[in-house]
């Protein structure tokens, strides 16, 4: 879908921002490019919309170079969100969300209901906050808005820099969530930016780490905390890596025990596919050192969770990564 080919971009006072990076990113793939301020980042990701044209190298949309493309033309398919969001302060939540399709031509009346809709989705009850300008929001409802407003056109593209940058983590760590789920829903193809190591891995289907101008790794987040590609990145995702793997493994019914005739059913449970981090906090909770384990959708019970399973489950994901 987004495809960099040997991309190099030097700034006219001889900064060499990136050098010849060569990526693919999946069609619905979310892609984190994670590393330290001033490695390229935020350069590497504006090429893709042509806010800053490359020194050399080529970068692909759908298998054609974008050089070639219009640029007004092929930023209404890549929708671009920031951290300071960039709302019209003085215009409505409803009239922001409503901008792209409007400008595109969407009649009015569609445009306002398409950006009801999505204001729905990102958790913003329109009949509450259509009507209020910016200023009336918090940070972290400025920037469900801006989420709603990138999507607005239907963009098959979302660029994303540091879009959950400016609120507090509690905040952050909740839309960091919801933003999951709408983009299991939407499957856009997207790239996020974020200097926050966490994010990068909890967002990521894969995950890009910069080093300085050059990408270290790019490989599934497990995958970068398992088997780390440099000492570089070693040192980048630090000592804790087995915490961080933590979020990134999910219970499986391997690791799990049959729950035992006759004993009662555990006093808590995870759903099948919980992170061990999740299950490993419910766990900590029970004195009796056990969990259920339950069938996502039907609840019914599957299996018995032990301090045992989630070494069990650290293992396995330990050997496949290896
Ligand atoms: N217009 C410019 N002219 C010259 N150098 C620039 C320009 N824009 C960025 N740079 C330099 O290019 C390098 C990469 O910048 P970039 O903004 O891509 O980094 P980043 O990883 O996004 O950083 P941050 O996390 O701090 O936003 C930096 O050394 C920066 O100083």
């Amino acid at each position: 879908m987004i495809r960099f080919e040997h991309v190099t971009k030097r700034y006219p006072d001889g900064t060499k921002a990136v050098e010849d990076l060569s990526f693919e990113v999946a069609e619905g793939e979310l892609v984190t490019l994670v590393g330290p301020s001033g490695c390229g980042k935020t350069t590497t990701m504006k090429m893709v919309n042509r806010l800053i044209e490359p020194t050399s190298g080529r970068i692909l949309l759908n298998g054609e170079d974008i050089a070639a493309a219009d640029p007004v033309e092929l930023r209404r398919h890549i929708g671009y969100v920031i951290q300071q969001v960039g709302l019209f302060p003085h215009k409505t939540v409803l009239e922001n969300t409503a901008t792209v399709p409007q400008l595109i031509g969407t009649p009015k009346a569609k445009a306002r209901a398409r950006a009801a809709e999505l204001l729905e989705l990102v958790g913003l009850d329109p009949s509450v906050y259509g009507g209020r300008y910016p200023e009336q929001l918090s940070g972290g409802q400025r920037q469900r808005v801006g989420v709603a407003r990138a999507l607005a056109a239907d963009p098959p593209v979302l660029l994303m820099d540091e879009p959950f940058g400016a609120v507090d983590p509690v905040v952050r760590e909740r839309l960091q969530n919801e933003f999951l789920t709408l983009q299991r829903t939407v499957r856009k193809t997207i790239l996020l930016v974020t200097h926050d190591l966490e994010e990068a891995i909890r967002l990521g289907d894969r995950m890009a780490v910069y080093g300085t101008g050059t990408i270290e790794q790019f490989a599934r987040p497990a995958a970068v905390l398992g088997a780390p590609a440099t000492d570089y990145v070693a040192s980048f995702v630090g000592a804790d890596r087995g915490l961080k793997r933590l979020a990134v493994t999910r219970v499986g019914e391997d690791d799990l025990t049959a729950p035992e005739s006759g004993a009662p059913a555990p006093a808590a449970a995870v759903e099948l596919g919980a992170t061990l981090r999740e299950a490993l906090a419910v766990l900590l909770q029970e004195d009796s050192g056990r969990i259920g384990v339950t069938r996502p959708g039907s609840g019914a019970l599957i299996g018995v969770l032990t301090p045992e399973g989630v070494h069990r489950a650290l293992r396995r994901a330990q050997l496949q990564e290896a």
